[in-house]
């Protein structure tokens, strides 16, 4: 069985995204019902990133978020725990730079990057405000952070039809798609555990970063929490 406990322990985790890394972007087209795309688009909107800024995409997986910002002539590293995702990543886009990398120990400087961005990888971590502090770390004073996650549907009504889609509807959609069914499963559990949009805001808050705010996407299914490294 490949899937990851709520306890996230890494070995667990990079187990699992191994095991999905193969059908991950397909599968993920389908069971989002291919908003991930706007989602992608916001997220690169948010970060502001010029060309020519260094920025760091962690848990990139195989790549799928890091390539909007390339494509825009951001120098951009996909870092992520994951073998087997940076492994489809580099044949998928053999021009990006992939690196192994531990959210928690991140294997880059202190102040390295213009701006650094999480998209649906933060839920993953054990230490959630651990790696925002690792986030906060590596980037210069003044740069910025961009978190895109699942969140809370800010609509009564559609909450409960979200979450029973999650629930009930997602294992058998992911059944049908992906080799690791029981991934989904953890992918439903870990988004109904997840901090609502207000939580998450203060955890980034008290890590460490400024100006902290989030903007809605999808009714709430997704959030984009944005926040400054002081000077
Ligand atoms: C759902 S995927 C997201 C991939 C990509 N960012 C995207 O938007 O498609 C989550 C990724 O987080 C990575 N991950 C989980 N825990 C991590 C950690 N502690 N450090 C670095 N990456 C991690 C996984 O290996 C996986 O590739």
């Amino acid at each position: 069985m490949s899937r990851a406990s709520l306890e996230k322990d890494p070995r667990d985790v990079q187990r699992m995204f191994d095991a999905v890394a193969h059908r991950y972007d397909l599968t993920n087209d389908v069971i989002s019902l291919g908003q991930d795309r706007a989602w992608r688009k916001a997220t690169l909107a948010a970060l502001r990133a010029e060309p020519g800024e260094t920025v760091l995409d962690l848990a990139a997986g195989t790549g799928t978020s890091a390539e909007p910002l390339a494509d825009a002539g951001v120098r951009v590293v996909a870092c992520d725990l994951s073998l087997g995702m940076l492994e489809v990543g580099k044949r998928r886009r053999p021009d990006l730079a992939f690196v192994a990398g531990d959210a928690l120990h991140l294997p880059f400087a202190d102040a390295s990057f213009d701006a650094v961005t999480m998209s649906f990888g933060l839920r993953n971590v054990a230490d959630v405000p651990g790696a925002l502090a690792e986030l906060l770390r590596v980037t210069r004073p003044g740069g910025r952070l961009v978190v895109c996650e699942f969140s809370r549907p800010t609509w009564k009504p559609f909450r409960t039809v979200y979450s029973n889609y999650l629930m009930r509807a997602l294992p058998p959609v992911a059944r049908a798609v992906s080799k690791e069914p029981e991934a989904y499963v953890y992918l439903a559990e870990s988004i109904r555990e997840w901090p609502d949009q207000q939580a998450l805001g203060l955890l980034v808050k008290r890590a460490g970063w400024s100006q902290v705010a989030y903007r809605n996407l999808s009714g709430g299914i997704v959030a984009l929490h944005r926040g400054t490294r002081p000077e």
